[in-house]
């Protein structure tokens, strides 16, 4: 056959009888993916085909351009471009595919597609999709020929395929190019095609990169139908998933999908899947994300088939597998840190990413090395500038994390001020300003400290960066700028109106100075007004009444102050001697605070401290006889390990509370309660209901302190997976509650998936009614 085709090859005669032959000779290689590139009479041919390029008619040389682009020969669309105006527009943009297999080629690329773009002549969509691909290619985004491109598309929708789709849908999106409504109209027509596992996955991932939801939902089922024969694009499917947010169930079986081929993938394809699992309903690399999934099969086995592939894995890879394992809780072995401090190549971006996971992870050894190793390459630090704003926030909470003083790691604590300086023009997260904020307190860069401050704090502040700031500036004792934070607060933002409401009644309704009728007003407000506040009230009050009594404190610390409600019966119970110290991270709640105590006539013996219970802790000053938690549960362990980094804070038999250790629940602590192995609490778990919501069931913990116990500062907890798994649960739900409503029913089925998960992981601590806490107590 070979013999057959080389020997009929004409060398001389017609033009058109040598295209014709050097198009079929180059058909035949291409599909029967045979080559005959050292063959004398194809070179021959090849030759005398360049020779003679100015022969050829504007058809013929469209084919010998087309035949000659594996060799890498320009000179047939050199020709053509210096002929433009003899070609179609259909020949010029199966030119311009020639010119994009083709090195050195941009300029005639160009002049091409200006030709195309200037005849404004509608285009087939075979045409018009191999000219989006071409553009893909060249990185040659011209808008105005992009516009007609997608327009002689949809215009035609109805002939074209689902290949011509794939592969405009994937050009468009290589080139950030398209509205959402006609990305939409292409993908829906795509979607009624049945189509194979390339074009699918095109598809999915341009909606994934533009964002597009499309018919991504139609697309994801085709792929999960699809299942194992898409293989080699199940982590791109993965992947746009998660920036689609698809729901959770069909994420989980395309999750699946991932799982059981995950030995036989490339490794390229374990840094997508870690990345989609932990971007699941979140937005990327982005440390106040809520969301992602986990799976505790398919972590194991990324972190299986990652350590044992461990040679060809990049820094990529690997800070998108880190990055994943930190956000969902999960604490790897140790073999894949070493892999990741000895690659020589890293970017900027995957350094802020390894480290904030590293920090969150609590591997605080092998943190302080790659932070060393960068600190120590001084082209590295200076790239550090190249860090988007979260990036940065996230690699100064690391640095901040491993309390450096002034004289380790210098030059990235500089870089971090220089990055600070730069004007903050667009950066809207606030979520990350306040790490940031709570970082440069930390690592103590005063000035650069200040310039956020007066960059930033005239903005309209959520809840979080006002307390960072306010909460800095006092640790920084910034007096001037402390006034200008509080004066730029809202009094009365709309989000706290049923607290400014609730002020407003107490204020009315309670004579000024006393402070049962205060307490009284409080109760009242919620159930007069039906409005749900979250505040320790019903049974949990009589709980908190009954320690009260039971233990005569004089001086109580607690943790989550909201509007003053316990706050208030605390004071009420230290009269008239004894210290109420309330810790509350929302600056606009905690002044609604302060006034309703002050309205109680208890600000002698009740202070609000401003900022997150991380930077006031460590400020405060024991013992304390009780302490409540009160704030978010999955800070309760970190917060009581603060408890103990200061010495005297505890009282020598110190009672401490926990309130909502079931729902949604804070797994870690309790575990911590269990087996805390300087065995210093004896705990017990009232199983009471949840105020303002009667039918939903609550554990408070009540955890009286050993006398005479110390504190084993070294001594470590061993948490198993379950609890880990459940931790981040418990937060899951937290967020999810936060962000929109869930219903009782809901909140007493995870009450009680919660309760049989604690104690099929091995939870013992006493579960009794308040009678018998109250009881035990006495
Ligand atoms: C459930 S409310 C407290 C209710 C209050 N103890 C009562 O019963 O009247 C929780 C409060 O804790 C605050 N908070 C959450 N995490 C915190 C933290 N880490 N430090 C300080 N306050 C925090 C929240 O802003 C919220 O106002």
């Amino acid at each position: 056959m070979r013999r057959r085709v080389l020997d009929a090859l004409p060398t001389a005669g017609q033009a058109e009888e040598l295209a014709v032959a050097l198009h079929s000779v180059a058909r035949w290689q291409r599909y029967r993916k045979t080559s005959v590139a050292e063959d004398p009479r194809w070179l021959d041919l090849r030759a005398s085909a360049l020779r003679r390029c100015w022969e050829f008619r504007p058809s013929e040389l469209v084919a010998v351009a087309w035949a000659l682009t594996d060799t890498g020969a320009l000179e047939a669309v050199q020709v053509a471009v210096e002929r433009l105006e003899e070609h179609s527009t259909r020949e010029l943009s199966r030119l311009g595919w020639c010119s994009a297999q083709l090195p050195h080629c941009q300029h005639l690329f160009q002049q091409l597609t200006t030709e195309i773009s200037r005849r404004r002549q509608r285009l087939s969509p075979l045409d018009a999709s191999q000219l989006a691909w071409s553009m893909a290619r060249m990185e040659y985004r011209c808008e105005q020929l992009l516009w007609q491109l997608q327009g002689d598309l949809l215009h035609q929708l109805h002939h074209c395929d689902g290949r011509h789709l794939a592969n405009t849908l994937w050009s468009f999106a290589k080139l950030s190019f398209g509205d959402a409504p006609s990305i939409c109209r292409l993908a829906r027509a795509a979607a009624t095609y049945h189509l194979p596992a390339r074009e699918l996955s095109q598809c999915l991932w341009a909606l994934g990169a533009l964002a597009v939801q499309g018919a991504a939902e139609e697309l994801l089922q085709m792929a999960k139908a699809q299942g194992s024969q898409l293989s080699g694009q199940l982590s791109n499917v993965l992947w746009s998933a998660a920036r689609l947010s698809c729901g959770r169930e069909l994420f989980g079986d395309l999750a699946g999908l991932c799982k059981e081929k995950m030995e036989h993938l490339p490794v390229v394809h374990l840094g997508a899947i870690a990345w989609a699992c932990a971007a699941f309903g979140g937005q990327g690399f982005n440390p106040n994300k809520r969301s992602g999934y986990r799976d505790p099969e398919l972590l194991r086995s990324l972190e299986m088939v990652s350590a044992e592939r461990h040679a060809e894995l990049t820094s990529r890879i690997l800070a998108n597998i880190f990055w994943s394992f930190a956000t969902m809780l999960w604490s790897s072995s140790p073999q894949l840190y070493p892999v990741a401090l000895g690659l020589k190549e890293m970017q900027p971006q995957e350094f802020a990413m390894l480290s904030w996971s590293w920090a969150t992870l609590e591997q605080k050894s092998w943190l302080q090395k790659l932070l060393t190793k960068v600190e120590e390459d001084e082209q590295k630090v200076s790239s550090l500038q190249l860090l988007k704003g979260h990036e940065m926030a996230c690699l100064s909470w690391s640095l901040a994390s491993l309390h450096p003083n002034h004289q380790q790691l210098r030059r990235l604590r500089a870089a971090v001020q220089q990055h600070v300086a730069r004007p903050k023009r667009g950066w809207n997260d606030q979520r990350g300003l306040a790490m940031l904020a709570r970082s440069l307190v930390k690592l103590q860069l005063g000035v650069a400290f200040q310039t956020l401050v007066d960059e930033v704090g005239h903005q309209d502040l959520a809840p979080d960066l006002a307390s960072a700031l306010i909460s800095g500036a006092v640790q920084l004792k910034d007096a001037r700028r402390e006034a200008s934070l509080w004066e730029a607060l809202p009094s009365a933002p709309p989000r706290t109106w049923r607290e400014t409401e609730l002020l407003r009644f107490v204020q009315s309704h309670a004579a000024q100075g006393d402070a049962q009728a205060a307490l009284a007003a409080v109760e009242e407000f919620c159930s007069t007004r039906r409005l749900w506040l979250k505040v320790a009230g019903g049974q949990k009050a009589q709980l908190l009444d009954a320690i009260l009594g039971a233990t005569r404190p004089m001086r109580i610390l607690e943790v989550g102050c909201y509007v003053g409600f316990s706050a208030l019966r605390f004071g009420a119970a230290v009269l008239p001697r004894g210290q109420v110290h309330s810790v509350e991270m929302d600056p606009t709640v905690a002044r609604l605070a302060q006034q309703v105590v002050q309205h109680a006539g208890l600000q002698q013996v009740v202070t609000v401290h401003v900022g997150h219970s991380e930077e006031v802790l460590p400020q405060l000053c024991g013992p304390f006889d009780v302490i409540f938690f009160d704030q978010r549960g999955s800070r309760f362990l970190k917060d009581l390990q603060l408890l103990f980094q200061k010495p005297g804070l505890l009282a020598e038999e110190a009672v401490l509370v926990a309130d909502n250790v079931l729902k949604p629940g804070a797994p870690s602590f309790l575990w911590h309660l269990q087996e805390d192995p300087s065995q210093l609490w004896e705990t017990r778990l009232a199983e009471l209901p949840d105020f303002g919501s009667s039918r939903v069931l609550d554990w408070m913990s009540v955890s009286r302190k050993r006398a005479k116990k110390m504190w084993c500062a070294g001594a470590h907890v061993v948490q198993p997976e379950e609890i880990s798994h459940l931790t981040w649960q418990a937060d899951e739900m937290r967020w999810r509650s936060i962000e929109s409503h869930v219903s009782p029913a809901e909140w007493n089925r995870f009450a009680g998936y919660m309760k049989s998960s604690l104690l099929a992981a091995g939870l013992r601590l006493p579960i009794q009614d308040i009678e018998d806490v109250k009881t035990w107590l006495t």
